[in-house]
């Protein structure tokens, strides 16, 4: 049964679907690229390592429009500067064409490499939905010497949500006093809503006592940690791709579809800026993302 040949049109309905769905997957796999969920180099790493795979099977032209900022007029100047065929696949280059390519992505596009001398001070941040709540809860449940800081907000607790654990919840005035006094490290406004804070005498006392303490924050914050410390340790967490986080933020079925696309749009932003965080790290499983991040204060 098994290994009587099927009938012709069952293999061209079955080739169909394959091609539709390779389509698709490069498709996404633009898209990440574009949105900078992962960059070109790791796009052509996974091509060249596979090049059966949908990275390998996508034309040097969609991979180069893919990224931010190159055209049309342009991608045809970068292939003809670097002698590669328009109609090559990332899986197909020759050599000295792979070469070629590397070398111009990473003279263009430099992946940003951690700086020397880094503190125990770790502040995870990411676009919304990535999944930072989540692995900061794993941080916090399975690596008992790491300290959780505790912000304080003028939001309301949710239900289940206890005061001092998860949030200091505080009134417009508190707020307004701990700004006053210097009590925080750094604060914001969170999604043109409330105002969320990080109180600095916790993370005082825990860094002098040679703990490592986590922040998770919004970007707008981990820039001012950056300012006020600049050997803080900045972690951009990043999903595995575009789709999954609008999944997630889906999934998660907390903001209505208009708040849904607010925050996406804040997110392609946010996505931009990673060049200026220290390390990145993917959130594909939350434990291993929760690993990756906690070993980064060793
Ligand atoms: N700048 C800053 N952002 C914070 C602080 N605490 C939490 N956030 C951010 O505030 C956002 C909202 O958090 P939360 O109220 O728990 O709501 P959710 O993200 O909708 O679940 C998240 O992006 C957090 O990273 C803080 O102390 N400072
Ligand atoms: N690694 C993961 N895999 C699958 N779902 C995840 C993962 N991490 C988080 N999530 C889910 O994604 C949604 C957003 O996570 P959350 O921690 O609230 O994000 P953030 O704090 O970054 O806004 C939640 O429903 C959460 O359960």
């Amino acid at each position: 049964m098994a290994d009587r040949p099927h009938p012709p049109e069952v293999d061209r309905a079955a080739a169909s679907r394959r091609a539709v769905e390779a389509r698709r997957e490069r498709a996404a796999l633009k898209k990440d690229v574009a949105m900078r969920v992962i960059s070109p180099q790791e796009l052509l790493r996974r091509a060249l390592a596979d090049p059966e795979s949908a990275a390998g099977a996508m034309r040097v032209t969609d991979f180069l429009t893919a990224i931010p900022a190159i055209g049309e007029n342009k991608r045809d100047r970068i292939l003809a500067d670097l002698d590669i065929s328009p109609v090559k696949r990332l899986g197909g280059l020759g050599s000295r064409q792979r070469l070629a390519l590397q070398q111009f992505l990473d003279a263009r596009l430099p992946e940003p490499q951690p700086r020397a001398g880094r503190s125990r001070l770790l502040v995870l941040a990411g676009p919304t939905a990535v999944g930072k709540g989540t692995v900061a809860a794993h941080i916090r449940d399975n690596h008992p010497e790491i300290m959780l800081s505790v912000s304080a907000t003028t939001r309301a607790p949710r239900p289940g949500e206890v005061d001092g654990e998860h949030y200091y919840f505080v009134d417009d005035a508190e707020f307004d006093r701990l700004i006053a006094e210097g009590e925080l490290l750094e604060w914001a406004t969170v999604h043109n809503r409330h105002r969320y804070g990080t109180p600095k005498a916790p993370i005082e006392a825990a860094l002098a006592a040679g703990r490592t303490v986590l922040l998770e924050i919004d970007l707008q914050g981990a820039r001012q940690v950056r300012a006020a410390a600049p050997d803080a340790t900045l972690v951009f967490l990043l999903p595995p791709s575009w789709d999954e986080l609008v999944d997630r933020l889906v999934g998660r079925g907390t903001e209505d579809a208009e708040e849904r696309a607010r925050r996406l749009r804040t997110a392609r932003v946010e996505l931009a800026s990673q060049g200026e965080f220290d390390y990145r790290v993917v959130n594909d499983t939350v434990a291993r993302a929760a690993d990756e991040v906690a070993a980064l204060a060793d």
